[in-house]
């Protein structure tokens, strides 16, 4: 089948992104975890977003946290700032596409609370400018991305870098980082 050198090339690239990220992301994602951990447990909340595919991440993630990831416990207070199609319509229409995040940010977000851009490219302009408003009101910057990280080894607190080229790979890494964000929050902050 011809389709099957494709299917092994692909398992064999993704299985390479994931071996690369376990060793360079071991210590960013720690940061990350003690960052949300300290943000729950001081009763601040985590935000996400993203673009696309990341979207879809962020929403994931989010609801990972506020209903149910692995077992019954107690809600994590998370939101994802891609679901709301009003609020993302207005602010796309009236202050322009790249504010959609940045407006959210501001007015839902408090000094404390762990925000998380997602980007594979680290270059999309609606996620920097919802990171440095994120950063002038106090908040922790986390940031999901890859390839070279476009600009959020300077703009985030805490870049997480998936050492891969293509999107779909970075991707395939970000929810897998975001599951392990979800399952590690439940046992640190001893949940039931
Ligand atoms: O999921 C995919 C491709 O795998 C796409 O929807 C992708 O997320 C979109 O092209 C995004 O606009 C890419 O933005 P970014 O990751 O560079 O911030
Ligand atoms: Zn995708």
């Amino acid at each position: 089948m011809a389709s099957m050198g494709y299917f092994l090339e692909e398992f064999e690239d993704h299985f390479q992104a994931v071996q690369a990220a376990r060793e360079s992301l071991a210590v960013p994602f720690s940061k990350l975890l003690a960052a949300s951990v300290a943000a729950i447990r001081g009763g601040n909340k985590i935000m996400l977003f993203g673009n696309g595919g990341s979207a879809a991440d962020a929403q994931h993630i989010a609801t990972e946290l506020t209903i149910r990831y692995i077992k019954d416990r107690a809600p994590i207070a998370a939101i994802a700032l891609t679901t709301d199609s009003s609020a993302l319509t207005a602010a796309g229409n009236d202050l322009g596409f790249d504010e959609i995040f940045a407006r959210q940010v501001a007015a839902l977000g408090k000094p404390g609370d762990v925000v998380i851009g997602i980007t594979t490219s680290g270059t999309s302009p609606n996620v920097v400018a919802a990171l440095k408003t994120a950063r002038a009101m106090g908040m922790v910057t986390a940031a999901f991305t890859g390839r070279d990280g476009g600009v959020m080894p300077t703009l985030a607190d805490i870049p997480l870098i998936v050492p891969a080229q293509s999107t779909r790979r970075i991707q395939e890494v970000h929810i897998l980082i975001g599951h392990l964000l979800c399952g590690a929050l439940e046992t640190e902050l001893g949940l039931v």
